[in-house]
């Protein structure tokens, strides 16, 4: 077990001049290169940035789907704060099953199992107790209630997502991560994930979302934008212009 940490109970993923390099000796790629956030606890941060900037792999990063190659990530669960930089692979393991929620743009759902089974999977493969009410209350709260029993297939592309998100938030995660959430949906289905997730954060879940759309950044309270691996501009609630001004800027290295 690693020690318990010591980080403002306010931030609930902290990052320390966070490196994830890829390729061999010969040719290095320095996906992220000395990256230093908190994302607050209750607070929702929509990432940012050119392709290839960094964005997925600062996610999986933080998330523990994948090791940085050096720097600090702690995320304060809901009993410890853990350096799971410093985590063994069988604690890393649990910790993603219990603290941390993923959503991917591709909903990953499946395809065999009904909505019910696919929520209720991280609990059955963190051998914890199935409660068919818990069940059926998140997809309710994700507005399905009546599609308990259909499968994948027979659900749209903005009914599986938000499957997906009841899916990782049955376990009560300590942080939603999600990898555009909305870019496989058309507008109104993106509109009604994004409102779902700001009724999260009005309950005060945390969520990191990765996004190419400025009305999906727009949504969130805070934008950070990476280029090249590094946080180049951060900003507070915005408009969805504001953004891709911004966004533009730093896709012409024009600066911010
Ligand atoms: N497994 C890998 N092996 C080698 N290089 C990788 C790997 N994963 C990512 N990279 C490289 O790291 C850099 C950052 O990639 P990343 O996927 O994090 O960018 P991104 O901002 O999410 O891009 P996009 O918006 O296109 O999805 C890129 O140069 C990418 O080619």
């Amino acid at each position: 077990m690693t020690k318990a940490i010591s980080v403002r109970s306010a931030t609930a993923v902290a990052l320390r001049a966070v490196t994830r390099e890829y390729g061999t000796k010969g040719e290095r790629i320095r996906a992220l290169d000395g990256v230093s956030l908190g994302f607050a606890a209750g607070s929702w941060t929509a990432v940012m940035g050119p392709s290839g900037s960094g964005k997925s792999t600062l996610l999986h990063c933080a998330a523990g789907l994948e090791r940085c190659t050096s720097g600090q990530i702690l995320l304060a669960g809901r009993d410890t704060t853990t350096d799971i930089t410093a985590a063994g692979d069988a604690e890393l393991t649990a910790l993603r099953r219990r603290d941390i929620g993923f959503v991917f743009q591709s909903f990953n759902l499946i395809g065999s199992l009904t909505a019910e089974q696919n929520v209720a999977l991280p609990l059955r493969l963190g051998g914890r107790r199935v409660s068919t009410k818990d069940v059926r209350a998140v997809l309710a709260s994700v507005g399905l209630g009546d599609r308990a029993r259909h499968r994948p297939r027979e659900l749209s592309g903005g009914q599986q997502q938000r499957v997906a998100i009841a899916r990782a938030m049955i376990t009560r995660p300590a942080v939603l991560f999600a990898d555009e959430p909305t870019g496989a949906l058309d507008s109104k289905a993106a509109r009604t994930v994004l409102g779902l997730m700001r009724n999260l954060v009005e309950a005060g879940q945390t969520i990191v979302m990765v996004t190419h759309d400025p009305a999906a950044a727009a949504s969130a309270d805070s934008v950070v934008f990476l280029s090249d691996g590094r946080v180049v501009d951060q900003i507070a609630r915005s408009t969805a212009h504001e953004v891709a001004a911004r966004l533009a800027r730093i896709e012409n290295g024009t600066g911010v």
